[in-house]
């Protein structure tokens, strides 16, 4: 029998459960015993590659970057790609944390699976060991053989500005002027670069808790594209104060930025993850529209913010056409959860680029 009951995904069709079905009695019923294959596995040699950080760094461009996560969020809005439920294992104050997913494409498509762990425990290690770790699997989807293995910690610098480079393309279109970003940390920076790229703002506001850590960004970030744009803002109202385009990625557990502050028809890309409370207050939740990358993680894992009573659209549904785009006068949200059919495409994209496909 198969048990399909660890797809939480609504999505998956009867016709493709029927086929595994058909699949698996077929395999059952070969003359092959699992002592064959495990001989015949002993005689593989090691299919698959770790590809350094320094590596993704050589092959990734924005650009590329940005088609993956397009491309990702489309299949899994037409009901091609499928995503098992997160899990999440304590280990004391620390955890495990893992996603699967199976991308159909031709270009970007395979399995994946995502370990990732946190523990805070580390920082008092002596020395110190950095608190997150994580890889990602790339699976083939014609053989489930394992074809490369990726650093998360480099790959999340690539999927998270540029997937709310598309929730802001998508969401909110060609833009105005101002762009905010509350947080001078590592994907503070990420989104400042990526967001300017696409759409090269006249000013880019930064806002620091620490603010000799904003100036030194902005120092950095003018110096590196020969420009001015870059600008320090002393408070988080006059960082956001009439911004198009707002990203919040702190670590805070306190909320930093209220409805009251915000340009009605901005778009917010909310990063910073707290299972406390959220960067923004009550009424920019209540009087905003809020996408996600993943509905039914978001209804899962976002609390604070499910009990306000938000209802969660899904921005690959926008890409595809199946709702319609937020009216321009509409403040928006997007809330990003990062899904393991992101990864997938971002790995099969670098696996390919590796070997000189792409
Ligand atoms: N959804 C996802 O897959 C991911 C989400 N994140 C989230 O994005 C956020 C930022 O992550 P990184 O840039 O990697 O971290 P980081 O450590 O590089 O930067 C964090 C920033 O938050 C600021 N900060 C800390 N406490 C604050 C407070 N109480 N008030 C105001 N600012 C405060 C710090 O000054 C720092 O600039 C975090 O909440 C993290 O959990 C990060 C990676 C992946
Ligand atoms: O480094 C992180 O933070 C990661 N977050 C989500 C999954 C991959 C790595």
């Amino acid at each position: 029998m198969v048990n399909i009951s660890y797809f939480y995904d609504a999505k998956v069709t009867e016709a493709i459960i029927y086929e595994m079905c058909e699949e698996i009695v077929q395999y059952e019923s070969d003359e092959f015993t699992h002592n064959e294959d495990n001989n015949n596995m002993q005689k593989m040699s090691c299919p698959y590659e770790y590809l350094t950080d320094h590596r993704i760094e050589e092959l990734l461009t924005w650009e590329k970057a940005y088609e993956a996560a397009e491309r990702a969020l489309e299949r899994f809005a037409t009901g091609e790609a499928h995503q098992s439920e997160r899990l999440k294992v304590p280990v004391g104050p620390n955890f495990l944390f893992t996603m699967c997913g199976y991308l159909k494409d031709e270009e970007y498509g395979g399995l994946v699976s995502l370990l990732f762990t946190q523990f805070i425990s580390n920082k008092k290690l002596e020395p110190p060991l950095p608190v997150v770790h994580s890889d990602i699997t790339l699976m083939d989807e014609k053989t489930g053989v394992t074809k490369v293995i990726v650093p998360g910690r480099e790959l999340v610098n690539w999927v998270l500005p540029s997937v709310s480079v598309m929730a802001t393309r998508h969401l909110h279109g060609k833009t105005g002027e101002v762009l905010a970003i509350i947080g001078a940390g590592n994907q503070g920076r990420l989104h400042a670069i990526a967001l300017h790229k696409f759409f090269n703002f006249s000013e880019v506001r930064v806002w620091n808790r620490t603010a000799s850590k904003a100036e030194d960004l902005v120092k950095q970030l003018n110096k590196a594209m020969t420009s001015s744009v870059f600008v320090t803002a002393n408070f988080v109202e006059e960082c956001v104060n009439n911004a198009d385009v707002i990203v919040t990625a702190t670590k805070a557990s306190q909320t930093l930025v209220k409805y009251s502050w915000i340009k009605k028809g901005a778009h917010i890309n909310a990063i910073g993850v707290s299972v406390v409370t959220t960067e923004l207050d009550d009424e920019t939740y209540r009087s905003s529209t809020t996408y996600t990358d993943n509905k039914e993680a978001a209804e899962i894992e976002l609390k604070p913010i499910v009990k306000l009573g938000v209802k969660f659209k899904e921005v690959g549904d926008v890409i595809v056409g199946k709702i319609q785009a937020p009216k321009k006068s509409d403040t928006t949200i997007f809330q990003s959860s990062g899904t393991a059919i992101q990864y997938c495409a971002f790995a099969r994209l670098i696996s390919d680029l590796h070997k000189g496909k792409q």
